[in-house]
């Protein structure tokens, strides 16, 4: 149970704010949240859905999520179609609801390599506020490790180091094992990759049993609707509006520094200005915070005047250093020998009822299942010398095109420098592979699948999102220039040759009848066009309002606040600073955690 947000802009606007959240999504809750603890602060929520609780296509974790591309819960936006993606258009979901894309998401939990964090701050001239060490408290803040009920898949276990038991967001480990995980991670041993059992410590190679965000007491998704908003809700100082868009920042420009004094919002078709006195914090997601920024006037000058907005500040960095995680699939089909269970089985009616009896009982079972063998690798985990060193080629190739054709910011510079010593060094992986217990296409009632979910974790690649209209309830113009660098491609070439090697070592191999995806003996050629013709995305864009110093192009500052600016904050995923190799979310909660403990340090 959960008290229902406002839903009348009047009953909003009958407060005063100290604070004003723009996004109830999953930075936004929680810096909000948190905000409301003290409280003498007065806290504002603006989010344009609504809340889903209760709602089965969001609390089930079964892996096939019923609410993405489904406008009731996301955003239904997608890229322009560019001929690295093969002329498509590839939707890039986004959660409109309470809790964001934390209610629409995979659910995996995962932190990034030491290396990777350490980068954000060099990124922000040594700060000092963003490296592992300054995180880790953030992260065990917001997490809340829990037993699982079930045994667990022996020997592949998740150590409890460096988690944390008291936060709002449940993460626990997989509901159930399918079948097809030991013989495969039995075959990467072969290979020469080790089980890693505690990949939350800051070193993420290897194979690994991902924790979720799910409470096994309820058998049900962890978001920061859940875990944040719902036991705050009846905080007499937090006051949520949903269903409400924010179509621009307002600010008082006397002063050389802007000061952020309201925002503009609908609500309902009817269009009203809300005011803050200390501080407006920007959590409306990776695609939409640089959308609402240009409406505002901050961003790229020229962009901005050539649709007649006037340019308060020039940022040329808002809106670009798009990044995301490419993936393909490489489909298997299984061999009668395998008895076990795969999520195909659900495409037997008997199977599926007796699993959703099982989950309406005891919360268990497949429905409160997902996968969870992760594999993250750096070059030498997976290539041999001579490949490792061609692909390296490769790199040197993109970066110098990507230069030469002038669209290298000093800060894409900078991160491709430190991308390059990666590839070399082995600390930080380069690819992660996500072993699915099913098929995803093509399937044949009556059969098993596995497929491996195959992706680069560190592109050459990068796009950019801006708007084109003023009109703020138009979608932002997505540029993604997915694979449009040769390394980015040819890494995930590699990926499709490791994962035929994975499949052709016993004791999976024996498990192996046949290649369904890619089809197979495809030359490299048919191979690089069946790429960018089937790809998918990780749902991991980031990096849109960058946190970095001024002079590389970053967008706000490592207080994430707006450059500019006295009172702009920034806090979502727009602001990581470089990619990392990882799922996003937790880090997401863990910046959110520490924005709130920023924007509380500026009160003393
Ligand atoms: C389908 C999918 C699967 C994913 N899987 C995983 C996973 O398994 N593990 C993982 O770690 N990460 C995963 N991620 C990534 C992770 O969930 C996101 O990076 C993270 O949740 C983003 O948080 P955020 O706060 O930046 O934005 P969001 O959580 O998206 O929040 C933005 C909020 O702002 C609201 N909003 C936007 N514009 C406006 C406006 N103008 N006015 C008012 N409100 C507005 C939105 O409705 C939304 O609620 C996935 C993401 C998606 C979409």
């Amino acid at each position: 149970q959960c008290l229902a947000p406002l839903s009348s802009a009047d009953e909003f606007l009958a407060k005063t704010y100290d604070y004003l959240v723009i996004g109830g999504g999953t930075a936004g809750l929680t810096v909000a949240t948190r905000l409301a603890e003290d409280t003498s602060f007065n806290v504002g929520v603006i989010e344009a859905g609504y809340l889903h609780i209760p709602d089965s296509n969001i609390s089930v974790p079964f892996f096939e999520n019923n609410a993405v591309f489904h406008p009731e819960y996301d955003w239904m936006l997608s890229t322009v179609p560019q001929i690295s993606t093969g002329n498509r258009s590839i939707e890039t979901p986004r959660g409109k609801l309470l809790g964001g894309s934390s209610a629409i998401n995979g659910m995996a939990w995962t932190r990034a390599s030491i290396p990777e964090y350490a980068t954000w701050d060099s990124l922000n001239d040594y700060s000092g506020g963003w490296d592992w060490n300054s995180l880790l408290p953030y992260f065990l803040k917001s997490q809340m490790r829990e037993a699982n009920p079930e045994p667990g898949l022996s020997g592949f276990s998740t150590s409890y180091d460096q988690n944390g038991f008291y936060g709002p967001i449940a993460t626990s480990l997989n509901a159930e094992y399918s079948g097809i995980i030991p013989p495969y991670i039995d075959a990467l041993e072969q290979l020469g990759v080790s089980i890693n059992h505690n990949p939350l410590d800051g070193n993420t190679s290897g194979i690994w049993n991902a924790l979720v965000a799910v409470d096994r007491n309820s058998g049900s998704r962890s978001d920061s609707a859940t875990g944040y908003y719902c036991p705050s809700a009846k905080r007499p100082n937090l006051h949520v509006l949903s269903g409400a868009t924010v179509t621009r920042v307002l600010f008082d420009n006397s002063t050389s520094n802007l000061t952020a004094t309201g925002v503009a919002f609908v609500s309902g078709g009817s269009q009203y200005v809300v005011n803050a006195t200390r501080e407006i914090v920007l959590s409306t997601g990776v695609l939409k915070t640089p959308q609402l920024l240009e409406l505002s006037g901050v961003g790229n000058a020229t962009l901005l005047k050539n649709l007649g907005i006037n340019p308060l500040i020039d940022l040329p960095g808002v809106g670009e250093n798009l990044q995301e995680h490419v993936f393909i699939t490489s489909q298997y089909e299984l061999s009668d020998t395998f008895r076990g269970i795969t999520f195909d089985d659900f495409g037997n009616a008997t199977f599926a009822s007796i699993q959703e009896a099982i989950y309406n009982k005891t919360r268990q079972g497949w429905l409160a299942a997902t996968n969870c063998a992760f594999l993250f690798l750096p070059l030498d985990g997976f290539l041999n010398e001579t490949e490792a060193s061609s692909l390296l080629d490769t790199f040197d190739q993109s970066v110098q095109l990507l230069e030469s054709t002038g669209s290298a910011s000093p800060l894409v510079k900078a991160q491709l420098g430190i991308q390059r010593s990666w590839l070399t060094n082995g600390t930080v992986p380069q690819m992660e592979i996500i072993q699915l217990a099913g098929g995803l296409v093509e399937t044949v009632p009556g059969n098993h699948y596995m497929s491996l979910l195959s992706g680069v974790m560190h592109p050459v690649s990068r796009g950019s999102v801006h708007i084109n209209t003023t009109n703020a309830l138009a979608p932002p113009v997505i540029v993604s220039n997915f694979l449009t660098a040769d390394f980015d491609v040819q890494l995930l070439l590699d990926l499709f040759t490791f994962n035929n090697k994975i499949v052709a070592t016993e004791p999976l191999s024996s498990y192996i009848t046949a290649q369904i995806l890619p089809p197979p003996n495809l030359t490299d050629a048919d191979l690089v066009a069946y790429i960018r013709e089937t790809f998918v995305i990780g749902d991991h864009i980031m990096g849109t309002a960058t946190m970095a110093s001024r002079s590389l192009g970053g967008v706000v500052d490592p207080h994430l606040k707006v450059y500019g600016t006295s009172n702009l904050r920034v806090v979502d995923v727009s602001v990581f600073p470089s990619q990392i190799a990882s799922h996003l979310q937790a880090t997401v909660y863990a910046i959110a955690e520490k924005a709130a403990d920023l924007v509380k340090a500026a009160v003393q």
